[in-house]
């Protein structure tokens, strides 16, 4: 990867398809946003300034430190955080709340309910938001838990459930409900590195497959290369952004190649190099 390749959104975006009249609007554009916390007394910036547009089936990565704010990005994709300065649009109206729109995957293995089953997991969502009637939603269910390939398990509870498979259940029930926007926060963090390798590859084999759009954060330049195909670098806290890539290039076959080390070592240089004496920098 050479400098020219890390660019700002529109020229990424650009790269990505190369030409630039064919772009239509971007699906999610998040538009000079900062974000804080405000406690009695404290303010913590989590986000400054931070901009990118999201255009249909990106797999579209946000990148950086612990605690740059990558997390209260996507919480704010998500609707649950409003935005101190700037804005969030999908599809060109503001986001202003929560939405079955933009569905979130976590790290975390207790996301799914522990008394019912994989089926039900998956098609409650469905249910309660009023999308879907009961059978319609075991059916939806039915057709994402075996995309996940865990037909086999659709009736049995997640406490019985592997670390993998209770990620491929919350995936399921992500998808089945057909989310403009994909949000997933270091979905494979905790899972040991065989695994987090193998889920990567059926999230990879699942989008060919579904053509969903992901915003996906992840600390782990490994991980961002092999699953994004556009990736934002944000400096450390607060998060700002350093640099947008095209990683396009790079996919589950790359890992280990002089290139692919070459890419890594320059976004690691792009990520903690002399932080503000880079930012901007790389956004021409
Ligand atoms: N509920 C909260 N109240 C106050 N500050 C918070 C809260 N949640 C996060 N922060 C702060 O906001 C900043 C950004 O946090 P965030 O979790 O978004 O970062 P992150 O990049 O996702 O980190 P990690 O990779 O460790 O999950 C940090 O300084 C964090 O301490």
């Amino acid at each position: 990867m050479t400098l020219s390749e890390a660019s700002t959104r529109g020229a990424a975006a650009v790269g990505a398809r190369g030409d630039r009249t064919a772009l239509p609007p971007p699906l999610l554009c998040v538009d000079g946003v900062t974000l804080e916390y405000r406690a009695p007394g404290r303010v913590v910036r989590a986000t400054q300034n931070v901009s990118f547009d999201i255009w249909e089936a990106d797999r579209f990565i946000l990148l950086g430190a612990s605690g740059c704010g990558k997390s209260t990005l996507l919480k704010a994709v998500g609707g649950f955080v409003t935005p101190r300065e700037g804005r969030i649009l999908l599809e060109g109206k503001p986001v202003r709340g929560p939405g079955p729109d933009r569905v979130a995957v976590f790290q975390e293995f207790d996301q799914l309910p522990p008394w019912k089953t994989v089926r039900e997991n998956v098609a409650f969502p469905l249910r309660i938001s009023g999308r879907l009637g009961r059978k319609e939603a075991s059916e939806r269910a039915a057709h994402y838990l075996e995309k996940v390939g865990l037909t086999r398990f659709a009736d049995a509870y997640p406490h019985t459930l592997s670390g993998g498979m209770k990620q491929r259940v919350a995936i399921a029930r992500a998808l089945a409900m057909e989310p403009r926007v994909l949000l997933m926060d270091e979905p494979f963090a905790a899972l040991d590195a065989l695994t987090r390798r193998r889920m990567q590859e059926e999230l990879l084999a699942l989008w060919e497959d579904v053509r969903f759009t992901l915003l996906f954060v992840t600390h782990s330049i490994e991980e961002a290369l092999i699953v994004g195909n556009r990736i934002a670098l944000l400096s450390p806290h607060p998060g700002r952004m350093r640099a947008e890539i095209n990683s396009h290039a790079w996919g589950l076959h790359s890992g280990g190649s002089p290139d692919f080390q070459a890419a890594a070592n320059r976004i690691h240089s792009l990520l903690f190099e002399d932080g503000d004496a880079h930012d901007g920098k790389d956004r021409q």
